[in-house]
C-alpha cells in the first residue's frame, strides 16, 4: 500500500490526526536512561509504543539522530515502527533539497536505507531537485510551503508576480508536481491564516502541520482553517510536548496522555 492510501486508512482507523514527532535529546531523557548505550533507540521506541494508539503517523527528525551518531538507532527504530505498528506511516523529516544527482542519493537514503514511507523536502532548488522523490510513486513527498518558525516570512512571504512565494509553492506542487498523487505540504500551526490560504489552493492534499505544543500553535485553529470537508487532510505534529511531557519514571504514560489530549482537542474541533 502506498503512503497516501496508508495515511487515509490510518486516519479512518485511528480517528486521529496526530503525528508523533521523534526528536531525541538525551539531556531531556528520564534519569533511568543514563548510561544506557541504546538510550536513543530505547527511549524513542518506548514513546512510539506508548503513543501509537493516538497516532496517524510517526515523524523521526534525522538531525536529532545524526548529531548523536545514532543513524543506526534511527534505522532500527523505523524497522521497529514498521514491524510493531504496521498501519502507521513513518515520515522521515530530513528537509532534503539538492541537484538531481545528489537528490537521487537522498531519495535512496530516505526510502531504501531508512525505509521511510515519506520524506520532507525543500522546494527551493526547483522541480528537478524534488523529482527523484516524486518518482517513488508509493512514497510521500512532504514539501515545505510556509514553515512554522518566526522567520518563515523572510523569504516565503516575498511577493512574486503579485502573491507571496509560499502560494507559488502551493500552486506548483498541487498543479504540476503531484502527478503521482504523492505530495503533501508543510504549513506551520503558528500561521492559521496561511493555513486557510493554502487549503483553498490545494484541494484535499494532506498538510503536515508542525508547531502545536512547544511552538505554541493552536490545534483548534488548525482544524478550523485547514481540515478537509471530511474532517481529515491534516497531520498535526508535535514532538517535545509529547516526548518530554514528564522527565520522571512515568514518561511513557505522560507522553501517551499528551498525545491523547491532542487527539481529543482535534476531535472536538472536528465536531
Ligand atoms: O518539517 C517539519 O517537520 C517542520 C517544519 C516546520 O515548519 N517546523 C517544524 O518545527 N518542523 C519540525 O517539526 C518538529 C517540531 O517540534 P516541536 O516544536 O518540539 O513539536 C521539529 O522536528 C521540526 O524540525
Amino acid at each position: 500500500m502506498g503512503f497516501m492510501q496508508a495515511l487515509k486508512a490510518r486516519w479512518a482507523d485511528s480517528g486521529s490526526l496526530v503525528c508523533v514527532g521523534l526528536d531525541p535529546e538525551p539531556a531531556k531523557f528520564p534519569k533511568d536512561f543514563a548510561g544506557d548505550p541504546e538510550a536513543v533507540y530505547n527511549f524513542c521506541a518506548a514513546i512510539a509504543d506508548a503513543t501509537a494508539e493516538y497516532a496517524c503517523a510517526f515523524k523521526p527528525q534525522i538531525a536529532h539522530f545524526a548529531a548523536l551518531r545514532a543513524e543506526g538507532a534511527l534505522e532500527r527504530l523505523i524497522a521497529h515502527l514498521h514491524s510493531k505498528h504496521p498501519g502507521i506511516p513513518v515520515i522521515l523529516d530530513a528537509k532534503r533539497g539538492d541537484i538531481g544527482s545528489t537528490a537521487q542519493q537522498y531519495a535512496r537514503e530516505a526510502f531504501e536505507r531508512y525505509a521511510a514511507d515519506a520524506v520532507t523536502a525543500n522546494p527551493y532548488l526547483g522541480r528537478d531537485s524534488v523529482q527523484p522523490f516524486l518518482d517513488h510513486a508509493d512514497r510521500g513527498v512532504v514539501i515545505l510551503c510556509r514553515t512554522s518558525n518566526p522567520g518563515a516570512g523572510d523569504l516565503q512571504d516575498l511577493i512574486v508576480d503579485g502573491r507571496p512565494l509560499y502560494r507559488h509553492v502551493a500552486e506548483k506542487v498541487a498543479r504540476e508536481w503531484n502527478g503521482n498523487g504523492n505530495c503533501a505540504l508543510v504549513v506551520g500551526a503558528t500561521w492559521p491564516e496561511q493555513l486557510r490560504d493554502v487549503r483553498a489552493i490545494i484541494g484535499d492534499m494532506p498538510i503536515l502541520v508542525p508547531g502545536v505544543g512547544a511552538q505554541g500553535g493552536d490545534a483548534e485553529a488548525v482544524v478550523r482553517n485547514a481540515a478537509t470537508a471530511d474532517g481529515t487532510g491534516l497531520l498535526v505534529s508535535s514532538s517535545r510536548a509529547i516526548l518530554y511531557a514528564s522527565s520522571g519514571a512515568d514518561y511513557a504514560q505522560a507522553a501517551a496522555k499528551a498525545a491523547k489530549d491532542l487527539r481529543d482537542t482535534i476531535a472536538r474541533a472536528r465536531g
